[in-house]
């Protein structure tokens, strides 16, 4: 026991002092600050990642038995109908902005339609991307099935197992939760239009908005209004247990700013639009993938519905359908034996109700009174919008888009009168105006051709009213 008290004494007096402790690390400070500041000076920057990203790799491979993959394909699941995999999609656009000197290429591209250079990952390269102190490596495959020419893309996310919980319940949040944000904060705003089985994206470069938009200022303050008012009530819509969406019908002559109102209601929501052409829709189906396959915060724009005959009033269909039709049309969506209004409807009525919240569908047309009645009551088409001729409040929209007109001008006056005798569209006038650079030849050349235009209507009335008279003596 004695021997043992002495032994441990002893260990004790050899420890060194406290203010020892403390010299040798300031000691080691100063020489790790010294060894860093000689490093930096003497290798240049390149070679320093390149050592840096070599030992990564290195230890990389002592730990790879650790690491979790997880595939993330472009469809989720092709049977079920819904196979747009939101985190692929969010994966796409989040990771260039990830981009850091551990990236080595990238593919970069000017599209026809985009107004920015796009960049894009490349597959065969890893981006590292840092979260939370943690590393989460993605790297996007490419394979080409046999029995496909189409290549199938999917991003393969690894981490270290001790991440797993960190990826799953803040890392990949994080990531759609940086792509919503991104969509908005970069107003990029999407067009899609259908391709086979797929929605092909670009960005939505129409530039109207409702500053542009030559309508009566009252109706253009309901439909802000009405949008404005959609937006607040999610609330509201859960607790009557409505589906969170909004239908708008606008119709008019072509050239009255159909399709320039959908572009100005996209841009004032930011929402993307689908553009779905009914006539490459082969079957309920069909419909029910396509419309599933939307995104939330989007507009369904179904344009010049009364040219589809399967959404004409169902007493000009009734002979076409054969019995295999009405069969289908029990439960709306059918066995992909053809597309129906009821198909239509029912998914309009409640079935997008399960999948996906701000939603707007939009439906133009240039004939109303072909539209079957019963896609245009309250709760499918709630305003119906009707864009018709230009008059006097917005030609002054007009003036001051295309020649700065913004004041008043001598000639306001009589081209308003003309507006109120003619019928012509804000496209023509859109179309004079672009004739002319200078405001006052432009405006006359507009009162020239629309007085030539009521000179005409007046042959024609005259006309019209000789042909009758002489018919009833
Ligand atoms: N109300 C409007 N305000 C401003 N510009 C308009 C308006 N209507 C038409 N235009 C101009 O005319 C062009 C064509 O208009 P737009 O395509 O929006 O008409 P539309 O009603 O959708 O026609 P269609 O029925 O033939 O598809 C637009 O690009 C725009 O320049």
């Amino acid at each position: 026991m004695a021997l043992y008290t002495k032994n441990v004494s002893s260990y004790f007096t050899g420890i060194p002092s406290a203010s020892s402790w403390f010299e040798l690390y300031a000691a080691f400070s100063t020489f790790m600050m010294l060894l860093r500041t000689a490093i930096n000076d003497m290798l240049p920057r390149q070679l320093r990642n390149l050592i840096t990203t070599k030992l990564e790799s290195f230890f990389a491979k002592f730990q790879s038995g650790n690491q979790v993959s997880l595939k993330i394909d472009r469809s989720w699941d092709r049977t079920s109908g819904k196979n747009r995999n939101e985190l692929y999609h969010a994966a796409h656009e989040y990771l260039p902005s990830r981009i850091n000197r551990t990236y080595k290429t990238l593919k970069v591209g000017k599209l026809e339609d985009c107004k920015n250079l796009v960049l894009a990952v490349d597959g065969n390269h890893e981006v590292v991307d840092e979260f939370e102190g943690s590393k989460f490596t993605w790297m996007l495959d490419e394979k080409t099935e046999k029995d496909s020419s189409k290549p199938k893309y999917t991003f393969i996310l690894s981490f270290h197992e001790k991440q797993r919980e960190k990826a799953m319940e803040r890392y990949i949040p994080h990531v759609l939760r940086t792509y919503e944000a991104m969509k908005a904060e970069q107003k990029i705003v999407k067009i899609y239009s259908r391709s086979c089985d797929y929605w092909e994206q670009s960005e939505l470069t129409h530039p109207a908005t409702f500053d542009t938009l030559a309508l009566d200022p009252e109706l253009k303050k309901s439909i802000i209004d009405d949008l404005d008012r959609f937006l607040r009530r999610k609330e509201l819509y859960k607790r009557v247990g409505k589906p969170w969406k909004r239908g708008y019908l606008l119709y008019g002559p072509p050239g009255t700013g159909k399709s320039s109102l959908v572009a100005a209601i996209a841009n004032y929501l930011k929402f993307d639009v689908y553009d779905l052409e009914l006539n490459s829709v082969f079957s309920n189906s069909d419909l029910m993938r396509a419309i599933r396959n939307t995104s939330n915060r989007s507009i369904i724009v179904i344009e010049d519905i009364d040219c589809n005959k399967e959404v004409q009033p169902r007493s000009a269909t009734e002979g076409l359908s054969n019995p295999q039709d009405s069969e289908c049309d029990k439960d709306g969506f059918g066995k992909g034996k053809g597309f129906t209004l009821s198909g239509l409807l029912n998914y309009m009525d409640g079935l997008w109700s399960s999948c996906g919240e701000e939603r707007i569908m939009v439906f133009t047309t240039n004939h109303k009174e072909r539209i079957d009645g019963a896609l245009l009551r309250p709760g499918r088409m709630d305003m119906h919008i009707n864009l018709s001729f230009l008059k006097g409040k917005g030609f002054r929209v007009l003036a001051s888009n295309y020649l700065g007109l913004d004041g008043h001008h001598p000639l306001f006056q009589q081209i308003d009168d003309l507006l109120e005798k003619t019928e012509v569209t804000p496209a023509v006038v859109a179309e004079h105006l672009m004739r002319y650079e200078d405001p006052h030849h432009s405006l006359e050349a507009i009162v020239k051709f629309l007085t030539q235009m009521d000179a005409q209507n007046q042959v024609e009335l005259q006309f019209t009213s000789t042909t009758t008279t002489t018919q009833s003596t």
